[in-house]
């Protein structure tokens, strides 16, 4: 029998797009209760987990060294993916020795995408496969809740209606792909200042009344039809007044992606992406192209989605002996 070598693998995992994004009021702990919708979208993170003697972390990107907002992420204890790696030991309760975590990304940072939880879904993901935990899906959920809100959903992707803090899940009917593009930022948006800034906003409110976005019944309606349009029309955030008050920039941002003949244009999570809804994936490209001339944004990208959530994706590549 040959002996077993641990070898790395490599997980991909999803940026997320909020389609409905509600925002109850703020809770003892802290937190809102919120009622959303997430799409997983093709903009992804690649982690490689290596066995090593000592934990490591790298990052790096599309922008290189000179991307700021990529050499402010953490390389230690303050980064998602070493947490995750800290979750995954607590939950087993044995060392399976250490990992060296390599992340590729491609997911904007701070950019309310949920690139961070991508990275520790990545991880949670692959020490599964790593360590043959053999841990069920509800175990990986728990574990995920624990790092962060948007965690349960970067390992489960697809398209979900999220309740509570956006940790409790339930999958929900999508047909087809949905075209985006979107419109990369430059600098960061802090999620628990936006949060704050919109309670700040809503105790202003008798002042100027702000929308609330409600149910998500016509999202519902509008992914289960497959129907872009119907879907332009039902995008609601309502943390996007509070990105708007803490960067300006940003109406600019989101009419110019309308003028360049998006069906519509909103503010992604807490921001400051901005994500613009197409017609079809040629469209995607034709407004994409007009939105890089317009000079909003620092990066414009286009992806589809639902696409799946953390996934092992070529541990077999690497040769090692099973
Ligand atoms: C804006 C969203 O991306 C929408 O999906 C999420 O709500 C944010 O999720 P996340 O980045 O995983 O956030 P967490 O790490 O759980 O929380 C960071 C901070 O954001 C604020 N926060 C987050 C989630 C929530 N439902 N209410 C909040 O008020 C809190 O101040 C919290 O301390
Ligand atoms: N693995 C990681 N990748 C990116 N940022 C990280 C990571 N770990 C910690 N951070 C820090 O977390 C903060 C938020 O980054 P992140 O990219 O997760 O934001 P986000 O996409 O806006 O999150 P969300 O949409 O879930 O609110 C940044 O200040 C960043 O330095």
């Amino acid at each position: 029998m040959l002996s077993v070598v641990p070898s790395p693998v490599v997980v991909r995992a999803p940026a997320k797009i909020n389609l409905h994004l509600g925002v109850g009021d703020l809770r003892p702990d802290g937190y809102h209760e919120l009622e959303t919708v997430f799409q997983a979208v093709s903009l992804t993170d690649r982690v490689r987990l290596s066995p090593s003697d000592t934990r490591s972390i790298t990052v790096t990107g599309p922008g290189g060294a000179a991307d700021r907002a990529l050499a402010s992420v953490p390389l230690d204890g303050g980064n998602l993916a070493w947490k995750a790696v800290d979750a995954v030991r607590d939950h087993v309760g044995e060392s399976h020795g250490e990992v060296s975590v390599d992340i590729a990304k491609g997911i904007p940072v701070a950019g309310g995408m949920a690139g961070g939880s991508a990275d520790a879904a990545a991880v949670l993901v692959g020490l599964n496969r790593l360590w043959r935990l053999d841990l069920e899906r509800e175990e990986l959920a728990t574990i995920a809740a624990g790092l962060g809100s948007d965690v349960p959903f970067s390992v489960q992707g697809g398209t979900a209606l999220g309740t509570g803090r956006g940790e409790s899940l339930t999958r929900v009917l999508s047909r087809g792909a949905f075209h985006w593009v979107i419109a990369v930022a430059a600098g960061e948006l802090s999620t628990p200042e936006v949060y704050r800034e919109l309670d700040t906003l809503r105790a202003a409110e008798r002042a100027e009344p702000l929308r609330r976005a409600g149910a998500p019944d016509a999202v519902l309606t509008a992914l289960a039809a497959g129907d872009p349009k119907r879907l332009a029309e039902a995008l609601v955030n309502d943390l996007q007044p509070a990105a708007l008050s803490m960067r300006p920039a940003l109406r600019r941002t989101l009419r110019a992606g309308v003028e360049a003949g998006a069906l519509a244009g909103i503010v992604s999570g807490s921001g400051p992406t901005c994500v613009f809804l197409c017609a079809d994936d040629e469209h995607a490209v034709r407004v994409a192209a007009e939105l890089s001339g317009a000079g909003v944004a620092r990066a414009v990208r286009t992806a589809t989605g639902p696409v799946a959530g953390a996934r092992v994706v070529d541990d077999e590549k690497t040769g090692a002996q099973r």
